[in-house]
C-alpha cells in the first residue's frame, strides 16, 4: 500500500456514532489527507478495513482522560477533530466520570496540541450547551447570537459547556515552536442517522409495544435534529477551512443544522419507524404532563434508591422530561457564510438512508426470531 505525504488528521472518538461517519467521510471527500487517526477507548476493528491506496486509517486505542495517550496520537499531526465524548443524560456513569472524560479530556487534547504542534483544533460540542434550560425557555429557531437564559445543572451539558469555553479560549495560544493554535466548535442538535443508539432503543421498545408508540410530548414542542451525514460534511469543511481561513474560523461556534423538518422528538422519530408499521397513538399526549413528571421523578427515586445495587437508568428522567418537552430549534447561516457550508444530504436522501438502516434492524431481529426468539416482525 502506497500511502502519500498528505497531512495526518486525528479523530478522537473515532469510532463512536459521528465518529465512524466522519472517518467514511474523510475518505471519501478530503483528498488532502494520508492518514487518519482513529482514536478511541473502544476500537472497532471493521475501521481498519478503510484503509486504501491513498490513505491509512491507523486505529489507536487510548484514553481521553490521560494525556500522555493523547500526547502519542497527536505526535505529527496537523489537525485535530475531537468528538470523543460521554454522552450520558440518564445517570449511566458518575458525574466525576463525565467530568473527567469531557472536561479533563479536552484540556488533555488542548495540552497535546500545544506540545505536539498541532495548530487546528475542530471541538464537536452540543447544542446542549446552550439549552433547553430547566425553565422550559423555548428557543425558537434560534441562531449562534440568539439570547437565551444559559443555565447548566447537569452533568452532560455542564460539562460540555465547560468543554466548549477551555477550547474557545485557548484560540490564537502560542504552541511549542512558536505558531499559533486556532480552534472552533460545532454544536449539532439532536443527530440521527444509521448507527443512531436511541433509535435502536426506541425500535426495541415499540417492538414490545406491538408497534404502537404512545405519544407523550405535545406534537407542537419542536426539537431541532440534524442528520449525521451533514454533522460529518460540516466537520469536514470547517477543518478544512479552519487551515485556509484560521481568522474567520478561529474561536467561532457553529450550529450544525440541515433541512431536516422542525417536529416534535417522537413524531420526528416516526419518520422512520412508521416506515416499520409502527404507529404513533394519540393526537395529543395520552398521559397529562404533571403525572409523567411524576413518572420521572419517581424513575430518579428508584436511580437513587438503587445506586449501589446496579444502574437504574430509564430513558424517562425529570431532565430528559425537560428537555424533550422545551421546543429547541436552529435557523442559522453562519457556517454557510463563514465555510461554505450546505447540507451534503438532503431531507430525503437522509430520511431514506435512515430507514433503509431502520429496516435492516428489523431482518436481524428476524434471524434472532427464525432461532427462536419470540416477536411479530412485518415491514412494508
Ligand atoms: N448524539 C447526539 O445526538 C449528539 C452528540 N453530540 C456530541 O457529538 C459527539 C459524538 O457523539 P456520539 O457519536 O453520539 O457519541 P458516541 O458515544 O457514539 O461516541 C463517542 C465516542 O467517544 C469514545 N470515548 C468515550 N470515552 C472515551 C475516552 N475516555 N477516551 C477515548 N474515547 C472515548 C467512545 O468510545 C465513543 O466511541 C460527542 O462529543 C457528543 O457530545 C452533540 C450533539 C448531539
Ligand atoms: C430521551 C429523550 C426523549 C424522551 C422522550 C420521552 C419523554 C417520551 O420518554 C430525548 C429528547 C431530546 C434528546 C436530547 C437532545 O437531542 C439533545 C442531545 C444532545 C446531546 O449532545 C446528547 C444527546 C441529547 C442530550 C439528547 C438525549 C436524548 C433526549 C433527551
Amino acid at each position: 500500500m502506497t500511502v502519500g505525504s498528505g497531512q495526518v488528521y486525528v479523530v478522537t472518538g473515532g469510532c463512536g456514532f459521528l465518529g465512524s461517519h466522519l472517518v467514511r467521510m474523510l475518505l471519501e471527500h478530503e483528498k488532502n489527507i494520508s492518514e487518519i487517526r482513529v482514536f478511541d477507548l473502544h476500537l472497532d476493528e471493521s475501521l481498519r478495513t478503510l484503509s486504501n491506496d491513498r490513505v491509512k486509517v491507523r486505529l489507536i486505542s487510548g484514553d481521553i482522560s490521560r494525556l500522555e495517550d493523547v500526547r502519542e496520537a497527536l505526535r505529527g499531526s496537523h489537525l485535530v477533530i475531537h468528538t470523543a465524548s460521554l454522552v450520558d443524560v440518564w445517570g449511566r456513569v458518575p458525574a466525576s466520570k463525565i467530568t473527567e472524560v469531557n472536561v479533563t479530556g479536552t484540556m488533555n487534547v488542548l495540552q497535546a496540541c500545544k506540545e505536539e504542534e498541532v495548530q487546528y483544533l475542530v471541538y464537536t460540542s452540543s447544542m446542549e450547551v446552550v439549552g433547553p434550560n430547566i425553565h422550559g425557555d423555548h428557543f425558537y429557531r434560534g441562531n449562534e447570537d440568539t439570547e437565551y437564559r444559559i443555565y447548566h445543572k447537569e452533568p452532560y451539558p455542564l460539562s460540555k459547556a465547560k468543554a466548549e469555553k477551555l477550547v474557545l479560549e485557548a484560540n490564537g495560544a502560542k504552541i511549542k515552536g512558536g505558531k499559533l493554535l486556532y480552534t472552533c466548535s460545532l454544536r449539532p442538535t439532536g443527530i440521527y442517522g444509521e448507527g443512531h443508539e436511541l433509535m435502536k432503543q426506541f425500535h426495541r421498545q415499540g417492538l414490545r409495544t406491538g408497534r404502537c408508540v404512545f405519544r407523550a410530548i405535545p406534537p407542537a414542542i419542536e426539537h431541532g435534529r440534524v442528520y449525521v451525514g451533514n454533522v460529518a460534511w460540516m466537520h469536514l469543511l470547517a477543518a478544512r477551512q479552519l487551515q485556509i481561513h484560521p481568522s474567520t474560523l478561529g474561536g467561532q461556534v457553529y450550529f450544525c443544522y440541515d433541512s431536516s423538518p422542525y417536529k416534535s422528538y417522537e413524531d420526528f422519530n416516526m419518520e422512520f419507524l412508521s416506515a416499520c408499521g409502527f404507529k404513533i397513538i394519540g393526537s395529543r399526549p395520552l398521559v397529562p404532563y404533571f403525572l409523567l413528571y411524576l413518572l420521572a421523578l419517581l424513575n430518579a427515586l428508584m436511580q437513587w434508591l438503587l445506586h449501589g445495587f446496579f444502574t437504574y437508568a430509564p430513558i424517562l428522567n425529570p431532565y430528559t422530561l425537560a428537555v424533550a418537552s422545551t421546543t429547541f430549534t436552529v435557523q442559522t447561516d453562519k457556517a454557510e457564510k463563514h465555510f461554505g457550508y450546505q447540507p451534503l444530504y438532503a431531507w430525503e436522501e437522509a430520511k431514506k438512508r435512515t430507514i433503509t438502516w431502520v429496516k435492516s434492524l428489523e431482518v436481524s431481529r428476524k434471524d434472532l426470531k427464525d432461532v427462536g426468539e419470540k416477536g411479530n416482525y412485518c415491514c412494508n
